[in-house]
């Protein structure tokens, strides 16, 4: 899955592709570079960032979804708001990337329920501007799969199918460096809630910490592309049904590296 941000000010790539041509065109860049699915959202989700309104959110990604869409991508859509879910399924996207997991719109599940797309419940626990407070667990992976299993139960009784649904554990969302390492060690544990499982690592600043000089620097989220790819390969590995990245050639290339390993000790 590559990611196209049409805002000015995501973390890891604000500003480039804030332009609809540019992004149109970045969009189609990343599938020729072996992109599955192109993510295309509206509105920054970094940690303190300032929510933008509907009728932006609305102009800057429906354009971009319409003409890729048009060209044969498959688009998802990364938004919390189910007006914004709608008007993008209309516009030819087939999945919504929804980062609050249902809970950031009550009318989300309806929508996904009546469109029949696909739906990526991420694990969530509110909004960016304070998030963070409630990144406390005393068993990450544990509480991460309750609180999913629950979203899930949830988005079933408003009329999603099982066969829609993708889970995520929202790396980075109201969880510190250390949660997100147990999280990922702990994708095996997510998967047997039998869902597929979408791992969105890419550039994170948890990387930047792990990389970071013995003064303490954390690496630039723009270096931190070759961890990325460590982590695809081993997501892969341990049996994420996608990885969400910014740099889409090397990493469709970490994939096929960890099938062609799997496939030979399959033979074992
Ligand atoms: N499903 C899913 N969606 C996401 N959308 C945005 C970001 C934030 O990263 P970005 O600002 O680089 O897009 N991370 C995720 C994620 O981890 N999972």
């Amino acid at each position: 899955m590559g990611v196209v941000n049409v805002t000015p000010d995501s973390f890891s790539d604000g500003g480039k592709w804030f332009d609809p041509d540019a992004a149109i065109q970045h969009g189609f860049d990343l599938v020729r570079e072996g992109a599955d699915i192109v993510d295309v959202g509206g509105e920054s989700t970094r940690p303190g960032a300032a929510r933008v309104s509907q009728e932006e959110e609305l102009a800057r990604v429906v354009p971009v979804i319409r003409e890729l869409a048009a060209g044969g991508v498959v688009v998802s859509v990364d938004t919390m708001r189910a007006e914004v879910a709608k008007a993008a399924v209309e516009a030819g996207a087939r999945l919504v990337n929804d980062v609050s997991g249902g809970l950031a719109d009550p009318e989300m599940p309806r929508v996904v329920a009546a469109t029949g797309v696909a739906y990526v419940v991420m694990h969530w626990r509110g909004h960016s501007h304070d998030m963070d407070s409630r990144a406390i667990y005393t068993d990450v992976v544990t509480e991460v799969r309750e609180e999913l299993s629950k979203r899930v139960d949830l988005v079933l009784a408003e009329g999603v199918t099982e066969e829609q649904i993708v889970l995520d554990p929202g790396l980075g969302f109201a969880k510190n460096a250390e949660h997100n390492w147990a999280l990922l060690a702990g994708i095996p544990h997510l998967a047997e809630l039998g869902f597929p499982l979408l791992i969105g690592a890419s550039r994170k600043r948890f990387l930047g910490r792990l990389l970071a000089d013995p003064d303490g620097t954390p690496r630039p989220f723009s270096r931190c592309d070759d961890a990325t790819l460590a982590v695809t390969a081993l997501a892969a590995q341990a049996g994420a049904w996608c990885v969400r990245v910014h740099e889409v050639g090397p990493n469709a290339d970490a994939v096929r590296v960890a099938a062609a390993w799997k496939r030979a000790g399959a033979g074992t």
